[in-house]
């Protein structure tokens, strides 16, 4: 069974976010990833919007960047949390995405993350903590990689100043 769709608005977009399909993979969650454009397959996202939940989807990661309509026309078509990653743009490095994403109408959340790599794997980490709630096997994992994480950054030296 899969848990978590990762879609996005082009395959420009997989450099940002396999980071998001690494975090998933890392601990062990199901996933499947799909290129899916509100803009230039529209009945392809109304479709995989109406059947994610039927499918057994517990929440989608979409990433887009520019006017990035995507995550927010998912949330309008399922009640599954729909996680939204603003992808790097050419032009406007992003400001675009993160705003097209994050400005959403009162009635229809889209979560939104950081511009980027960095919101791409914490929207995979959310993810995991939200099906962690219920599933006492990946809340340990969630721990150990904060555990992890924390001795890494214990361990961080400075250089001396000469
Ligand atoms: N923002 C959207 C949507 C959408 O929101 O439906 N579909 C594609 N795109 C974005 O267009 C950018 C350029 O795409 P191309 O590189 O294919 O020209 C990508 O970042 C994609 O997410």
């Amino acid at each position: 069974m899969i848990d978590v769709g990762i879609v996005m608005g082009s395959n420009s977009d997989w450099e940002v976010m396999q980071h998001a399909a690494r975090v998933l993979k890392d601990f062990g969650v199901a996933f499947e990833t799909r290129v899916v454009s509100a803009h230039r397959t529209p009945d392809l996202l109304f479709e995989y919007a109406e059947t994610a939940e039927a499918r057994g989807l517990k929440a989608i990661i979409a990433g887009a960047g520019g006017a990035a309509h995507l995550p927010g026309m998912l949330a309008a078509k399922t009640h599954l949390p729909v996680l939204g990653v603003p992808v790097p743009s050419k032009y406007l490095r992003g400001e675009d995405s993160l705003l097209s994403i994050v400005q959403m109408p009162k009635g229809i959340p889209v979560a939104t993350f950081a511009i980027g790599e960095a919101g791409a794997a914490n929207a995979a980490l959310f993810a995991v903590a939200q099906l962690a709630n219920g599933n006492p096997q990946l809340a340990e994992a969630l721990k150990a990689f904060r555990e992890k994480q924390k001795q890494t950054v214990l361990a961080m030296a400075l250089p001396e100043v000469q």
